[in-house]
């Protein structure tokens, strides 16, 4: 059905039609090209082969979205009408069980779908990978009574935190599948991608984490940043909240203005520190406060950090740089460039910079990303990707939308 040689990935569709797509890598300056070729396949051994990419289409992996009346859940069935392998069969919704994704959200109304069930009447026998788009405290719930050969990609923050009493602590509830939590693998991307592979239930990082992490971790690794005093300022569009109907997110309180929220006590800090604690092998505390914007999607995190003795912002940016170089979804700007939001926006990409403070020793780094895209659904698709065995940005080719 598909193959990767270098950078080029053929696609056979039924038996005749050959796709080939190709990726120019132009990573010297910071260009990329895509060219798409198709051509009609007619010699007798590529029917032959073609024979073999039907009945391989047949096994076209069957995929649940659990939450698809959510923001996460139709941005994964905007994501899957991209994919060459992926197909749904199932999709659940709570309040709006019985209609159709058309009649909840119009912008998906060109997909042909069965209509949302109850998570209690879905049927799963025709279910490989469940993308889990669901509350936090429902899930673990859910995923429990989940038949035992399913993929799962969890959007919530039920299996991310490996300590389930931290979990209690941060959600103010017990965690009711301790069990399950153990196989669980905190699902970033670039830097877990082995055991993501391998993994049944992944954990999808939050989106505030994913923009921390993406840049803090490598610097942490190669011991360029003191692990102190480490301030993260970041700011989210409304869809980070979902779509459930809150006083706190009407138009009127969030038009035209700004604010802060979960001062000292958001539940991503402990998701945060984990990730970045695993990265030095030692405890690291931070200060993260999160703002909610006038904006409808889309995330920036600006982290204030001191470099380590003798390390100057050229080696930061140099290092970003090398960790970067080969991954897809994740680019250093060119020097003095400033990441923005809009730069972003409907895509799989996290762009970053690393800027020197005025005052000596500090820098000032710079992520954004789409909160609903790199910050869960399409990160939860680059998971999938992985752990089905197809390249990991498959159907993932979305340019940002601009302006
Ligand atoms: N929004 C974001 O940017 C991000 C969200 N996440 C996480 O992903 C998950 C989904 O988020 P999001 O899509 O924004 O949330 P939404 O509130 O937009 O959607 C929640 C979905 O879950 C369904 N649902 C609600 N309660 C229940 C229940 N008791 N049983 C079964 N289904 C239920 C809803 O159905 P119905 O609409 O029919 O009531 C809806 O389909 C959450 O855990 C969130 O924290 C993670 C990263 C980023
Ligand atoms: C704007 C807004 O409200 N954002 C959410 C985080 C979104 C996210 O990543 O959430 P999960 O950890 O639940 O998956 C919040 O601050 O709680």
């Amino acid at each position: 059905m598909s193959s990767t040689i270098g950078g080029s990935v053929s696609v056979e569709f039924g038996c005749l039609r050959k796709y080939e797509v190709r990726r120019l890598s132009t990573r010297q300056g910071s260009g990329r090209m895509l060219s798409i070729r198709a051509s009609v396949v007619s010699s007798p051994d590529t029917l032959e082969l073609s024979k073999a990419n039907a009945k391989q289409a047949e096994k076209m992996v069957r995929v649940g979205v659990l939450g698809a009346s959510g923001y996460t859940g139709a941005e994964i069935v905007r994501l899957l009408a991209n994919h060459p392998h992926f197909g749904i069969t199932l999709m659940t919704a709570d309040r709006k069980a019985g209609q159709s994704i058309g009649s909840v959200f119009p912008h998906l109304i060109t997909q042909d779908l069965p209509n949302m069930v109850a998570v209690k009447d879905a049927d799963f026998s025709n279910v490989d990978a469940v993308f889990c788009c669901l509350p936090h405290g429902t899930t673990q719930e859910i995923i429990k009574g989940l038949p035992k050969g399913l993929k799962i990609v969890d959007l919530s923050a039920d299996f991310r935190l490996r300590d389930v009493n931290e979990y209690e602590e941060w959600y103010g509830l017990p965690h009711k599948a301790s069990e399950l939590q153990k196989e669980a693998v905190y699902g970033l991307t670039e830097v877990l991608r082995g055991e993501i592979q391998n993994a049944r239930l992944v954990a999808n990082p939050g989106c505030y984490p994913t923009s921390i992490q993406l840049p803090l971790i490598p610097l942490i690794k190669a011991h360029l940043i003191e692990l102190r005093n480490i301030i993260i300022d970041a700011k989210s569009g409304v869809s980070g909240a979902g779509r459930g109907a809150k006083e706190a997110h009407l138009y009127t309180e969030i038009a035209e203005g700004l604010h802060s929220y979960g001062i000292t006590k958001h539940r991503h800090v402990p998701e945060i520190e984990q990730g970045l604690s695993d990265a030095s092998n030692s405890k690291i505390t931070v200060s993260f406060t999160p703002h909610l914007m006038p904006m409808s999607r889309g995330m920036q995190s600006t982290i204030y950090v001191e470099m380590a003795p003798g390390v100057n912002i050229d080696d930061l940016y140099e290092h970003l740089n090398n960790t970067y170089q080969t991954e897809e979804f994740v680019r250093l700007l060119e020097k003095g460039v400033v990441p923005h939001t809009r730069h972003v926006r409907g895509s799989n990409y996290c762009l970053m910079n690393v800027f020197q403070d005025r005052i000596p020793g500090r820098a000032i780094i710079i992520s954004v990303i789409d909160n609903l895209v790199k910050g869960a659904s399409g990160q939860a698709l680059q998971n999938l990707n992985l752990m089905m065995g197809f390249p990991e940005d498959t159907g993932l080719q979305y340019q940002p939308l601009f302006p």
